[in-house]
């Protein structure tokens, strides 16, 4: 025994050695709470719900020591960045994902999320094309469909109280991804539910592994419960997508027959068939990246403007003076008649944007990205060391101290008054910076903004964000308290 001890002591002492050999004066200070070994990993232990309350926390500390900090995961240092301009330039010169990305890479692969960066540079250019505003503006009338849609399956809950409305918007949004940029037809469909409720159990495996340290291994994660329940939403997730792939391969293969051409011949392809004319016809992407592709446009298309769409709903319904003014904008905008929200409606509807942008601050639906260093970064105050891991708190630039006084308050105006904005343009990152920001951004404000106009016109809300729990589950999501109820106006 007292062989043992003496052993596990020396391991010990060597290993801080070791750690203060190797690291540079010029690195971050190390955030209070270090365990030798362990590092911060003790306080990560715990559920989603304990660990968004400690990244809160690391956030606010790191303001008063410029916004940059290091912290310990088990034996690995990491760096924590709540500092927009040395957010953005770590966000500009690494374009590698961290290697916790590879937690979702039995899921996504290489699709644009997670793949490396020497794949996705390629990949990223090619499939720009499906995401131009000239073919986004094709989408405008399943946008409005799909609105009207979700206004009147919400209908039944009106006048009934409080109800689960994020429900609503991801099956909503789950159904527009697929009918836009995947071109299929999966409205009401069983696999729908079913995806749902896998994507959200295996968004919450990821952060039991990640903040289970002894499973980051692939060999120890092997053996673990977790990794079982994972299988078994994978299976799912897809069969989602291989059934999507089918039924627009066949969708274009009788399309084939009856016009007797290959896949119609546009110059903008929607994102699946452009896919395909990759893989079929010019041969640069194989079936496996093809499937990787539609799971991450599936996930990344829906669940993120689902989520903005749902914590909106509440930040209205406790803000009626904002919601008043949003409705008379949308009256404003598009008259008394019910009519469709169309392209040139959008650019018009300049409280609606505010109010999305405002509640992307409030409520930062992706929190936490995080990049391995490939070279050292110089940053304002210190020089970050390569092949370490760097999490850009993004939540953290939403509430740094530059926003002003009123910085928790949920204030569209902002966004609105001259000089009520920080005068640091890198101060709101909700899609990201730099090359590898979402693809999706100009979508998702298209769809969100035709969506809120509809339910504006509909229904009053009546919520309140005091009472929201929130978890982070790779992104942010309520745990409870986030339901909302709706009059007819
Ligand atoms: C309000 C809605 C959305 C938000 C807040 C959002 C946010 C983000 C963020 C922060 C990233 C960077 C992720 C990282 O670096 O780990 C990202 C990437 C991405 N998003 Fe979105 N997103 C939204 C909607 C969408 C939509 C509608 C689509 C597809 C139609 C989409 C597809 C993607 C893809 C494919 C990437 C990876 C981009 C790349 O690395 O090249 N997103 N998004």
């Amino acid at each position: 025994m007292a062989m043992f001890v003496v052993t596990v002591c020396a391991a010990c002492v060597s290993y801080l050695v070791w750690r203060l050999m190797t690291r540079k004066t010029t690195e971050p200070p190390f955030f209070p709470g270090w365990w030798p070994i362990l590092g911060h990993a003790p306080a990560l232990i715990g559920d989603s719900c304990k660990l968004w309350n400690g990244v809160n926390d690391l956030a606010k500390q790191s303001y008063d020591i410029g916004g940059v900090v290091s912290i310990g995961i088990g034996p690995r240092t990491a760096y924590v960045i709540s500092d927009p301009d040395d957010s953005f330039t770590v966000a500009n010169s690494c374009f590698e994902k961290d290697d916790f990305y590879d937690i979702a890479k039995p899921w996504l692969g290489e699709g644009l999320v997670t793949g490396k960066y020497s794949i996705w540079k390629n990949h990223r250019k090619l499939l720009n094309p499906a995401f131009s505003q000239i073919l986004l503006d094709t989408f405008m009338g399943v946008f409005n469909s799909q609105s009207r849609k979700l206004v009147k399956d919400m209908e039944k809950e009106a006048g009934k109280g409080l109800f689960d409305h994020w429900t609503y918007t991801r099956h909503n949004a789950l159904e527009t991804i697929c009918l836009t940029a995947l071109g299929v037809d999966f409205t009401d469909s069983n696999l729908n539910s079913e995806y749902v409720e896998a994507a959200e159990l295996i968004f919450y495996t990821m952060v039991e592994r990640f903040t289970k340290f002894w499973w980051h291994s692939p060999y120890t994660f092997a053996w673990s419960n977790v990794k079982k329940k994972q299988d078994a939403c994978l299976k799912i997730l897809h069969n989602m997508s291989n059934t999507v792939l089918q039924k627009r391969k066949s969708e274009l293969s009788s399309s084939v027959c009856a016009e007797e051409s290959e896949i119609p011949r546009k110059k903008y392809k929607p994102f699946l068939d452009l896919l395909l004319e990759l893989s079929i016809e010019k041969g640069v992407l194989n079936d496996g990246e093809v499937r990787e592709h539609v799971d991450t446009i599936i996930v990344g298309g829906h669940d993120t403007s689902a989520s903005v769409l749902m914590f909106t709903m509440i930040l209205l319904g406790s803000h009626p003076e904002a919601q008043e003014k949003a409705f008379a904008e949308v009256l404003e905008v598009l008259g008394d008649e019910d009519r469709d929200v169309e392209k040139a409606d959008l650019s018009k509807l300049v409280y609606l944007e505010a109010v999305l942008k405002e509640s992307m601050r409030v409520f930062t639906i992706v929190p936490v990205l995080a990049r391995k260093l490939d070279k050292d970064v110089k940053l304002k105050n210190y020089t970050l060391s390569a092949g370490r891991t760097c999490f850009l708190f993004v939540f953290g630039l939403h509430k740094h101290p530059m926003w002003g006084p009123d910085v928790d308050e949920f204030r569209p105006e902002r966004w609105l008054e001259p000089g009520q904005l920080p005068d640091n343009p890198n101060a709101f990152a909700a899609f990201s910076v730099g090359r590898r920001q979402c693809i999706g951004k100009a979508y998702a404000l298209m769809s969100m903004k035709t969506t809120l106009a509809h339910v504006m016109r509909h229904y009053k809300i009546k919520a309140d964000h005091t009472k929201v729990r929130l978890k982070l589950d790779v992104m942010l999501k309520p745990d409870a308290g986030h339901c909302i109820s709706i009059e007819r106006r």
